[in-house]
């Protein structure tokens, strides 16, 4: 069995396996600009987050109908259980959907779907966080935001993604003060691909509970300090830093550096579909590439937990966490 682990950072469009994307564009009557699955998969070798950007809008063509969102979700959840996931924050991309005509209600209405049958189906509990497109304007965020209103039972929180530099957190005071005022949980992207200043300015301007990334906080030695002080968790997802060229290679990954320096870090999958592995994959690659021992993966699963929200539920969050001091690797051996 593997280590029992919470997933805080995953774009659920960003877990469309090939496979199902060729399915679902032969269902749908969509024609994507590769022969098959092979040469669709060679084209994942990225230069930078832009350039996967740009193919991970691209792709979505297949995903129209709320069938095609529960299935690309249960088909996440399925993998995500193998691997030890318990509980799973979602991110979802709204916007890069109802620009292509596809109504918000048919993306919330599918995802809802596989997400509501998965503590039965796969043990796993979840969260649903709305992430805003931050290189689209603020007034865009604003009107998603209010187009969220008749969904709002389902969605935890909002996030900000896409790409970062030049649109850095402030554009976006406006909608984290009404999301706030609506009771959302607030999360951003900062500090994958911009600077340390876009962290400092998600905490002050944002109020966010967690940084998504945060891997340039170490430029700011003052800024790694509060936060430790504030024990603010970090979603660090090293496959995908080594794909986007974040860092040069797994072993040369921070995140070693980062625990050692006492701060909140957990480890996460980001886009599995396309960064070359799920979260299980991922804790065991940078345990073969960084060395950790069981204590370290112990303490990476712990966070994950102590991050999430699960305010609501005192008491799975505190069954998760005594099954990760219970876990005996000797014995399971699996991260
Ligand atoms: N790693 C990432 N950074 C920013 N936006 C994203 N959207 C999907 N994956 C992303
Ligand atoms: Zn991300």
């Amino acid at each position: 069995m593997p280590l029992p682990k919470a997933e805080l950072h995953l774009h659920i469009e960003g877990t469309l396996e090939p496979e199902l994307a060729f399915a679902l564009a032969a269902r749908n009557g969509v024609t994507l600009p590769y022969q098959d699955t092979e040469e669709l998969r060679r084209a994942y070798l990225f230069e930078d987050l832009q350039s996967f950007l740009d193919l991970y809008y691209g792709l979505m063509a297949v995903l129209l109908t709320e069938d095609d969102f529960a299935e690309l979700a249960d088909a996440y959840l399925a993998r995500a259980a193998d691997q030890g996931v318990r509980h799973a924050e979602i991110f979802f991309d709204p916007q890069a959907h109802t620009a292509r005509g596809v109504p918000l209600g048919t993306v919330v209405g599918g995802l809802s779907r596989a997400l509501d049958a998965a503590p039965e189906r796969y043990g796993i509990s979840t969260r649903l966080i709305m992430c805003f497109l931050r290189d689209l304007p603020a007034e865009s965020a604003m009107e998603t935001l209010r187009a969220a209103g008749p969904y709002l039972d389902r969605i935890t929180g909002i996030g900000l993604d896409s790409a970062e530099v030049g649109h850095p957190p402030a554009k976006f005071k406006e909608v984290y003060e009404a999301a706030a005022a609506l009771g959302l949980r607030r999360v951003a992207h900062a500090g994958e691909e911009g600077p340390a200043s876009y962290i400092r300015e998600a905490l002050d301007v944002l109020g966010v509970e967690r940084i998504d990334h945060g891997l340039r906080c170490l430029e700011d030695g003052e800024l790694v300090d509060r936060l430790v002080r504030e024990r603010m968790p970090l979603t660090l997802c090293p496959l995908s830093n080594v794909r986007l060229r974040a860092v040069d290679t797994l072993e040369a990954h921070p995140l070693p550096r980062m625990m050692a320096a006492g701060l909140l870090c957990t480890v996460n999958s980001d886009d599995p579909a396309y960064f070359g592995g799920y979260v299980g994959d991922t804790f065991h690659a940078v345990r073969e590439a960084l060395g950790l021992g069981p204590e370290q993966l112990r303490e990476l699963a712990r966070n994950s937990f102590e991050a999430s929200f699960l305010e609501d539920d005192e008491e799975r969050r505190a069954e998760l966490i005594a099954a990760v001091d219970a876990y005996d690797f000797a014995v399971e051996g699996r991260a």
